[in-house]
């Protein structure tokens, strides 16, 4: 018997869409499924002004394949110039939808970074008076704390403080990947969202770590024990319009992913809603979906959701992808899930 479910067209509200050659080989796998994205701003040199984002958004809508329905969302890299005046024109105007904050040294390109917070305080509080949202990667960066605690450690000693001290801020914490993320952002308001990937509703450290070191599920932040996985399982699924899709799709080529000192990040354009339905059907929440993949994300970014529709279907035979994504760049790693899934998407 075929399970079919349609839901309207999902966006990505966490996307890494490289530039040159990379940009052009995985940008399809982006386009196929999805509306819009969030597109991330850590680039060489980052996208930190509003002349930056123009020129990135025209490189990207170049690049798009012939007939692809996707619109890309620019996001701005917050550095300690960062002016706000930029910030306020760039959102006024359309262009910009959200402001990046990378703590300096947390992540793939973040060494420009803010290591002051002081002196952000005055974008932020501008963010604040015109709505536009904060997106954070949520890890601090003391050498001394535990690679696995400092998402934990990050919203006690930095997310709290800054969103305290910033009244009305709107704030996504990306890529949350603990209990401790999901209760922090159940605890806000309608101020606070959060953002969850396909690939840690479907790993934990185990599966990085047991039987050889599989360079392919490396990613920051990293993940963690089974009990945060779950945690995230539940609060994707819950409906709760504090949760959404940002995949965080992150191509790095795979001579850099399969390197003494590998690259963070997992590639999960191009299956990620057949896992997705996979992981919901599992969870007995498929009703849910549409909510985590389609709705919840343009009402948080204040922005209707997709009129169109795209039908997944459960199948006899597994869903196929390619292993790789051949771009000019080099070979790049879809995410392989470990198991057979049997959710398809129709073209
Ligand atoms: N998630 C990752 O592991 N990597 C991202 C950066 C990020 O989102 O932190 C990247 O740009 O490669
Ligand atoms: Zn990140
Ligand atoms: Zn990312």
């Amino acid at each position: 018997m075929t399970q079919t479910l349609a839901i309207r067209r999902p966006d990505d509200w966490h996307l890494h869409l490289r530039d040159g050659a990379m940009l052009a080989g995985i940008l399809p796998e982006s386009t196929r499924h999805f509306a819009r994205a969030i597109i991330m701003p850590n680039l060489v040199p980052p996208v930190v002004t509003a002349a930056d984002a123009r020129a990135y958004r025209d490189r990207i809508l170049a690049a798009r394949p012939k007939g692809a329905d996707f619109t890309p969302l620019m996001t701005l890299y917050l550095t300690e110039t960062t002016d706000p005046a930029d910030v306020a024109a760039a959102a006024a105007e359309g262009l910009v939808h959200a402001v990046k904050l990378y703590p300096a040294g947390a992540t793939t390109n973040s060494n420009s970074g803010v290591r002051d917070f002081d002196k952000v305080r005055g974008v932020l509080e501008t963010m604040a008076e015109i709505g536009l949202p904060l997106c954070v990667h949520g890890e601090v960066t003391t050498p001394e704390v535990d690679i696995f605690d400092r998402e934990a450690v990050f919203i006690d000693t930095v997310l709290d403080p800054i969103r305290q001290a910033t009244a009305g801020l709107r704030v996504v914490m990306e890529h949350i990947t603990t209990k401790q993320g999901v209760a922090y952002a159940r605890a806000g308001g309608s101020d606070l969202a959060a953002t969850i990937t396909t690939h840690h509703l479907i790993l934990n450290r185990n599966h990085i770590l047991v039987g050889g070191i599989k360079p392919h599920y490396y990613c920051l932040p990293v993940a963690k024990r089974e009990e945060h996985r779950l945690a995230l399982r539940e609060a994707a699924t819950s409906g709760e319009a504090r949760f959404f899709l940002g995949t965080d799709s992150a191509p790095h080529i795979d001579a850099l992913k399969e390197h003494a000192c590998g690259c963070a990040g997992c590639f999960t354009a191009t299956n990620t809603l057949q896992l997705l339905a996979h992981v919901f059907d599992e969870q007995g929440a498929l009703d849910r979906l549409e909510a985590f993949a389609s709705l919840n994300g343009p009402a948080f970014y204040r922005l209707p959701p997709n009129a169109a529709r795209i039908t997944l279907q459960k199948l006899p035979e597994p869903a196929a992808w390619p292993e790789k994504i051949a771009t000019g760049a080099g070979p790049v790693t879809v995410f392989n899930p470990g198991f057979p899934v049997y959710w398809h998407v129709r073209d």
